[in-house]
């Protein structure tokens, strides 16, 4: 009973294994009824939607074949919640010089349709029409029976031994694919995490094959790209994009691939962590928590194994942070907890007791009357949770001399400021993203809203003084 509080419930994800009974081709899915009325459906909604004219067959063009895809959705308890089919063009018969840029796909991911939007909001493109019908939200990185998947073998050594696994550089690899097609500017830069050194040596060359397997079939599950197979050069290269240094001038997207990767790889909780950094500044976050209840987790809220898992935070400068489920429901906008009774304000802090003093922090809310116990989750789900107001503080203590990465805190830092919160160094700095890749910042990283700020700053200064040997 050391006052952390396990989440989730290794038994949620262990029903999150693709059942069996998911078929893998037409024939297999026509022998049942329930498979066939799923086709049905969908087939129905792309005939009403308009999704294709038919045309006469023209002898110059390449006419690429459909295939469908299929999907068992679960309840936590494994119950069958939802059996999900889509209809993907085969992208991959694409022929350069004729028709390897254009999209077949007849689906989109309603995750791409708000990046985009925010992205062109963020841009002052114009919008002209947009018509989503059928959104799907499935088939991704963020996904959890993904995350399972790789558990079983994919966890890698780093050369400075931190865990790292296919998923953190299947990620950033498919990131960066996705932004530097949507975004074709000369100018597009990229600050991320991982880096392809490891991958390029011989001893590398296994997990590059996995990287790109798992690549290849996420965007073929997914339906919303039609690209031809992307090639282990290809996987180096969309790697390397998040090379750039970012900096105080132009724009800089900023992505951690898997935040969170000893959560990730204990089965707990991680996130995906994409900003936009505009002169300097953070001017847009998307937080993907796949672990993270829809439902509060803050206080003393006994949780349970069938709560509904997967939040989407999404924030733009001025516009208010929202959170969906990566299922696809509505945004609800979200707000910190207004709470000026630091004896009711509940803290986050890291699960890793090596990534953050767990004796300054009890110090700290011992000093501020807290009396429910740390909620101790890894990851920017943290800021997530925070900005809607499960708790009401996120302290955050690495030891003396670790350098915190704008990749770690840029998503977190606008999700939690839109949402009507305050992040600041122990110092009571505003965080500042210009300097490159590291934020060199006092002590610290606290993140409340405003009313309880300076209460806070003050404890952490007293707790600072009195055991200085915490960090
Ligand atoms: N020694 C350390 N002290 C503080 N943070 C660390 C340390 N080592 C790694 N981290 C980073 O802390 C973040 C996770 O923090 P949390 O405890 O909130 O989950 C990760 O981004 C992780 O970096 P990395 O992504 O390189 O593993
Ligand atoms: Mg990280």
């Amino acid at each position: 009973m050391d006052g952390t509080v396990p989440y989730p419930s290794r038994k949620c994800l262990a029903t999150t294994v693709t059942p069996s009974e998911t078929p893998t081709s037409y024939s297999a899915a026509s022998k049942h009824s329930e498979w066939r009325d799923a086709m049905n459906q969908e087939y129905q909604a792309l005939l009403q939607n308009h999704t294709w004219t038919v045309v006469p067959p023209n002898p110059s063009s390449n006419v690429l074949g459909c295939r469908w895809v299929y999907r068992t959705k679960l309840h936590a308890d494994g119950s069958i919640k939802r059996r999900k089919v889509w209809l993907v063009a085969k992208g991959y018969h694409q022929q350069p010089d004729l028709d390897l840029h254009e999209t077949f796909s007849p689906v989109v991911k309603a995750l791409t349709i708000r990046l985009i939007l925010s992205l062109a909001v963020a841009r002052g493109w114009p919008l002209c029409q947009i018509d989503i019908q059928n959104a799907f939200l499935h088939g991704t990185l963020t996904d959890q029976k993904v995350q399972k998947a790789l558990l079983q073998s994919d966890v890698q050594a780093k050369s400075d031994k931190s865990p790292v696994t296919v998923a953190d550089y299947g990620s950033q690899a498919l990131v960066s694919f996705v932004l530097e097609r949507e975004l074709p500017s000369d100018s597009f830069s990229l600050v991320a995490e991982e880096d392809s050194g490891d991958l390029r040596k011989e001893s590398g060359q296994e997990t590059l094959q996995r990287i790109t397997k798992l690549v290849n079939d996420t965007i073929v599950n997914d339906g919303s790209f039609s690209v031809p197979t992307l090639t282990m050069e290809d996987m180096l290269r969309a790697i390397d994009s998040g090379k750039s240094d970012g900096g105080s001038h132009g724009r800089h997207w900023v992505l951690d691939p898997i935040d969170g990767t000893k959560g990730f790889v204990r089965g707990d909780q991680y996130a995906i962590a994409l900003a936009l950094l505009d002169e300097g500044k953070v001017v847009l976050g998307v937080l993907a928590c796949p672990n993270l209840p829809l439902a509060s987790i803050g206080g003393n809220r006994l949780h349970s194994s069938h709560d509904e898992v997967g939040c989407l935070f999404f924030a733009k400068v001025g516009a208010g942070t929202y959170m969906q489920s990566l299922d696809g429901s509505s945004p609800i906008k979200v707000n910190v907890s207004t709470t000026d009774n630091s004896e009711e304000a509940s803290f986050f802090e890291s699960f890793e007791a090596a990534h953050s003093s767990h004796d300054l922090s009890s110090s700290i809310a011992k000093k501020l009357g807290v009396k429910a116990p740390p909620v101790r989750i890894d990851s920017q789900a943290k800021y997530g949770a925070l900005s809607r107001g499960d708790g009401a503080i996120y302290l955050r203590f690495p030891r003396k001399g670790y350098r915190e990465k704008i990749w770690d805190h840029a998503a977190g830092c606008i999700v939690v400021t839109e949402a009507g919160g305050v992040v600041a160094d122990a110092a009571g700095n505003p965080l500042d993203f210009s300097k490159g890749k590291y934020l060199d910042l006092d002590t610290g990283i606290l993140a409340t809203n405003e009313k309880l700020m300076p209460l806070l700053l003050k404890a952490v200064r007293e707790s600072l003084e009195e055991i200085p040997s915490a960090l």
